[in-house]
């Protein structure tokens, strides 16, 4: 199943004009605040109409302003999870997932919603009301309730922006695993680089309505042009890693394809696929092989290409293995360094550099998922 939209819509002072495509697993779509991001779901959903264009959804063509086709939203089969969850407040718990049965076809399957109850650790609650809810809670009972509909589609706007740190860490393992079990496309809208790092397979970067970059998540956080709109702090590659093992000391051995690294904080097992973030500003380059440094992470690498910012900075794109890592230096050492694209040189990645909110769960896009205990 394949979300297709081509849309254009002005208001007074900003024109969002989308063309994009989401495919199965989580497509998510980054910008600034104002960017768009829920004026294009809200036009997926159904809940705002845009001037013109088309989109579709597998063979269905939900909106087509030139055939004058704007299905109900009820009659989308798309479950939507907005920030603030929007439970029922009268309803029960187990009364406000099973209302998104009411639409889904042939009624409320018990098996899955005894599945989903489990999966989303849902049992203790189900006779409470959201009032009695923390804010974790009510969103994995939003994010049941959106499933129960047997959704073709899930939005999910912003799901975590309303919960604190440790609320996000308790929810984030039951997103992944309904990312891993889900055969749908899922549309995952927020302005968290590290959510996105951990959860997407593809992203789409929006800036002043319009998609600015877009691709599998690997290839645009690695993209040097994306350096600038997703913030020199936080631009960064994602790589996969498998486990090898774990040391006595508390460090862990993963093979990268490029080569070995040691890492702190990792907990899942040997031989399973997790997901590093490597942050552009924590990769040091050196033209020579490194001696004496503390750190055990160099990586025999390949400059890709160099994208020169406004500023003084320099993205460098990396080659190592098969993964591309982004660096960030400034113009004067990539001058001094002699960096061209097709330089050979060391790519050394400070243990530091992968911190543990980075160590995403669920293997890369192109492998088998697999659930990382961390
Ligand atoms: N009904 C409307 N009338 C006029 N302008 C609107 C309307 N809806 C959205 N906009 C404008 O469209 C722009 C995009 O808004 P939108 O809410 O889609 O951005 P966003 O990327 O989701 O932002 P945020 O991350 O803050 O939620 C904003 O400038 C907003 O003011």
């Amino acid at each position: 199943m394949s979300l297709q939209v081509d849309i254009r819509h002005a208001f007074e002072g900003f024109t969002l004009e989308v063309t994009c495509r989401a495919g199965s697993g989580v497509t998510a779509v980054f910008g600034p605040s104002g960017a768009g991001k829920s004026t294009l779901v809200n036009a997926i959903a159904g809940l705002f109409k845009p001037d013109v264009g088309r989109i579709t959804l597998g063979d269905e063509v939900l909106f087509d302003q030139a055939q004058a086709v704007h299905i109900a939203p009820a009659k989308r089969r798309i479950g939507y999870v907005f920030q603030d969850g929007r439970l029922f407040p009268h309803m029960s718990v187990r009364e406000n997932i099973r209302f998104g049965a009411r639409y889904a076809p042939g009624g409320l399957d018990q098996k899955e919603e005894n599945r989903l109850v489990e999966l989303l650790g849902l049992n203790a609650i189900l006779d409470r009301r959201p009032g009695t809810l923390s804010g974790g809670e009510k969103q994995r009972v939003a994010l049941a309730r959106a499933w129960l509909s047997k959704p073709r589609l899930l939005l999910m706007d912003e799901p975590l922006a309303a919960l604190d740190e440790p609320r996000k860490d308790e929810i984030f393992p039951y997103l992944e695993r309904l990312r891993d079990v889900a055969q749908v496309p899922i549309i995952y809208v927020s302005h968290n680089l590290a959510e996105v790092a951990r959860l997407a397979d593809d992203l789409i970067v929006m800036q002043s309505g319009q998609v600015a970059l877009s691709g599998t998540a690997e290839t645009v956080l690695s993209d040097p042009k994306a350096l600038p709109m997703l913030g020199v702090r936080e631009a960064g590659a994602i790589l996969p890693a498998e486990v090898i093992g774990h040391e006595a000391d508390g460090l862990s051995r993963l093979a990268l394809s490029g080569g070995e690294i040691i890492l702190p904080g990792v907990t899942a097992a040997p031989g399973t696929t997790i997901r590093l973030r490597v942050l552009a500003q924590d990769v040091l380059l050196s033209r020579k092989p490194p001696k004496g440094l503390s750190s055990h992470n160099v990586l025999p690498v390949t400059v890709e290409t160099l994208h020169r910012g406004a500023g003084p900075g320099v993205a460098v794109r990396l080659r190592a293995g098969e993964d591309v890592l982004l660096a960030r230096i400034t113009a004067r050492a990539a001058k001094e360094m002699a960096l061209v694209p097709g330089t050979q040189c060391h790519a050394i990645l400070n243990a530091t550099a992968v911190p543990r909110g980075s160590i995403g769960s669920g293997a890369m896009p192109s492998e088998t998922r697999a659930l990382d205990k961390t």
